[in-house]
């Protein structure tokens, strides 16, 4: 027994959830990316149908190594360099197809519940599909992921998200995209890319035909740069959600004698209930944070932020919504009631309805945690203590 079993204030009440709890308690993702997040054989699967010879591995374990330690480089643009390899492999209908189907069942088999799931059309149409093939093969793929994993004894409900490439210049036809097949499994556009030097007003254009449109969106904002990006991204452009958000950080101080000051963009995101998509170790690897336990994430929830927790991209970070919980357990000591805390943040920030977002929380996360909550009261009465 270690010292920690005696700081419980209920007796036999684990206060930390276990791996296995964190797993099968229901979560919701807001910000993975389908080109990020693809298993490393289906990888080198993929590659060997086209004959793509430059994947550096062909070996999927070492492949899926090289793709952790190749997108742990210190800088943003580095990490964005590997998407070439899973970009090149997602070309085809039926690529598209499997990826799709194959996230749905990853992202269900994990205990995800609900995921907004994004990526850039544009980066899918070098073997010729259009646009509209594109988002149509991934939609298919979602729906095939959700049957297999109701076979599989999990529900998920999977949405899609058009990403525009911020250096690129299709923002506006890929928001007008997000918004022909807002009834048919696209639920929001997102602009992602290197962001210091492709500031997200290059896009107004789109991001005023959205809001015109009564549409959502998403912005990568204030992760390789700072408090502007965001600032832009709210005020300027209207942004629903920020993508990571974590330099919101920099517009709070903390006196010596722990009294917190919020700046007037800081006051602003915690009033309006902007939702904050944070992604910790998507944020180590390209140095927007320096540790777990120094993951702003951890501040922002003690200051009720609209912080979530989500994976951004499991493939290159070598995680799944279960191994960042684990990591934030590990590193504040969070409960069960955090967990469900963040959960629920994030089914509240969804770019689904209203009414649909109230019943994921009232009829599938507060019942699942209440189950998981409850499980140490049955154990201690099955097995008897001694
Ligand atoms: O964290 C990110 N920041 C900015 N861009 C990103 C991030 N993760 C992935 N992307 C890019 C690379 C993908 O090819 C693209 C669409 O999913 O989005
Ligand atoms: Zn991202």
């Amino acid at each position: 027994m270690t010292s920690e079993t005696f700081s419980h204030t209920i007796p036999g009440q684990p206060s930390l959830p276990s791996p296995e709890q964190i797993r099968r308690a229901p979560k919701v993702l807001l910000h993975d990316h389908l080109d990020g997040g693809l298993r490393p054989a289906t990888v080198v699967d993929l590659a060997a149908a086209i004959g793509y010879d430059k994947l550096p591995e062909t070996d999927p374990e070492k492949l899926g190594v090289w793709f952790r330690e190749a997108a742990d480089s210190g800088s943003l643009e580095r990490y964005l360099e590997t998407f070439a390899h899973t970009c090149a492999v997602m070309q085809t209908r039926e690529a598209l197809f499997r990826v799709a189907a194959e996230c749905a069942e990853d992202l269900a088999a994990d205990g995800v519940v609900y995921a907004e799931v994004r990526y850039a059309p544009e980066q899918h149409l070098e073997a010729g599909l259009t646009l509209e093939q594109v988002v149509e093969a991934v939609n298919e793929g979602f729906r095939e992921g959700e049957r297999r994993a109701r076979a599989n004894g999990h529900r998920i409900r999977v949405g899609a998200m058009l990403t525009a490439m911020r250096h690129a210049a299709r923002a506006l036809e890929i928001a007008e995209l997000t918004n022909n097949y807002r009834d048919s499994g696209v639920v929001g556009f997102d602009i992602a890319g290197a962001e210091a030097g492709f500031p997200p007003t290059r896009h107004l254009d789109a991001f005023e035909f959205l809001k015109r449109e009564n549409n959502h969106f998403t912005i990568h904002a204030g992760e390789a740069f700072g408090l502007p990006s965001i600032w832009q991204a709210l005020q300027w452009c209207g942004a629903d959600r920020l993508g990571h958000g974590v330099r919101i950080i920099d517009d709070i101080e903390i006196a010596e004698d722990g009294t917190v000051k919020l700046g007037r963009l800081a006051s602003y995101v915690r009033d309006k209930r902007i939702p904050l998509e944070m992604c910790p170790t998507s944020n180590l690897q390209t140095a927007a944070a320096t540790s777990y336990e120094e993951h702003p994430i951890g501040l922002l929830r003690q200051l009720h932020f609209r912080a979530t927790v989500n994976t951004d991209n499991r493939l290159m970070s070598g995680t799944s919504m279960s191994r960042e919980f684990e990591h934030l357990v590990k590193a504040f000591g969070y409960t069960l009631d955090d967990m469900q805390w963040f959960t629920v943040n994030a089914m509240k920030s969804a770019f689904i309805p209203f009414d649909e977002r109230l019943a994921m929380i009232n009829d599938v996360i507060k019942p699942g945690y209440a189950e998981l909550k409850s499980e140490w009261l049955f154990r201690q009465t099955t097995t008897g203590t001694a």
